[in-house]
């Protein structure tokens, strides 16, 4: 028998899960997106940066370790709401397909309900990744284009209204959809294969709940990172060069840089993956135990 779902505390544990993925994968984040947009290099002109390593040594060089917390306000802002909502989301799928409080979901019931938090999460993760992918691909230089989030989302605005600062929300419904139903999936099928018989996951070890949150994370960005790079391509590129979104970005890649270059980012998202994600799954299964045991009333029973 299952336990009761309550979307509202998943609400609450879902933003301290988000602001702990933050602080751990935003270097790696900002490393990823600079990988991904780079330009082409000539021919016979090296690449702006060889690889994450090389990109990582360049940053700190040239702007010191803050460079690579580059647009970690937005995300931070963000972030927090974004992943309540994700959490929240996931939760009334689950109970959306529930016929009764303590039913357990088979595991595509459970892909099924995270799908729908990657749509809820859309509102806000669209606007919210079209303001950070162009702040860390800002190099420090004193013709900066935007002076933090706020600013560029002002600056989006008069360039393009609100269609302009939602550039890239196809996109994001492409990669979120489909990860997050991986990303849940994969944590509730990882929780239930750890935990001992005859105990329940509440109990299972905190290195079993960040192997489980990690593994999470690697499942989701295996699904989400040709997405990614479209999204992040998209969402940074000059207004009016891509008139058909993303169709345009996939062409011209697959014209240009070939099938690979879909994958462009891996190594900095795969190593972001696994310690961000854990990070993110130990801070709402902790606060989650946290509001349980104060034994707040914030069952949604509706
Ligand atoms: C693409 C993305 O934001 O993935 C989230 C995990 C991460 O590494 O940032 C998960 N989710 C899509 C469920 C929000």
């Amino acid at each position: 028998m299952g336990k009761k779902v309550s979307p509202v505390k998943d609400f609450i544990a879902g933003g301290v899960g988000g602001v702990c993925l933050v602080f751990t994968g935003q270097p790696l984040d900002t490393i990823k997106v600079r990988l991904q947009t780079m330009p082409r290099p000539k021919p016979g002109e090296a690449p702006l940066y060889k690889g994450t390593i090389d990109c990582a040594t360049i940053t700190i060089k040239k702007e010191g370790i803050k460079g690579l917390y580059k647009g970690m306000a937005a995300p931070l802002a963000g972030v927090s709401p974004m992943f309540a909502v994700c959490f929240l989301g996931f939760g009334i799928g689950k109970k959306l397909q529930q016929k009764h409080p303590t039913d357990d979901l088979t595991y595509p019931q459970l892909f099924k309900a995270g799908m729908l938090s990657g749509v809820f999460t859309t509102a806000i993760m669209a606007p919210g990744e079209r303001i950070k992918c162009l702040l860390q691909i800002q190099a420090d230089s004193h013709k900066k284009m935007y002076d933090g989030p706020l600013d560029c989302a002002k600056k989006l605005y008069k360039e393009g209204g609100i269609r302009s600062v939602y550039r890239g929300t196809g996109a994001t419904l492409l990669r979120d959809v489909p990860a997050s139903g991986m990303y849940f999936m994969t944590y509730e099928w990882l929780q239930h294969t750890l935990t001992p018989a005859g105990h329940d996951r509440t109990d299972l070890s905190v290195g079993r709940t960040l192997f489980a949150g990690g593994m999470a994370g690697i499942f989701n960005w295996a699904v989400a990172l040709p997405q990614d790079v479209l999204k992040s391509r998209y969402q940074t590129a000059p207004h009016g060069k891509y008139p058909n979104g993303i169709r345009d970005v996939f062409k011209q890649l697959m014209k240009e840089e070939g099938f690979l270059s879909l994958y462009r980012g891996a190594a900095p998202v795969f190593l972001r993956a696994f310690p961000a994600n854990a990070a993110c799954f130990f801070g709402y299964e902790f606060d989650k135990l946290k509001v349980l045991s104060t034994g707040a009333q914030l069952e949604f029973d509706g």
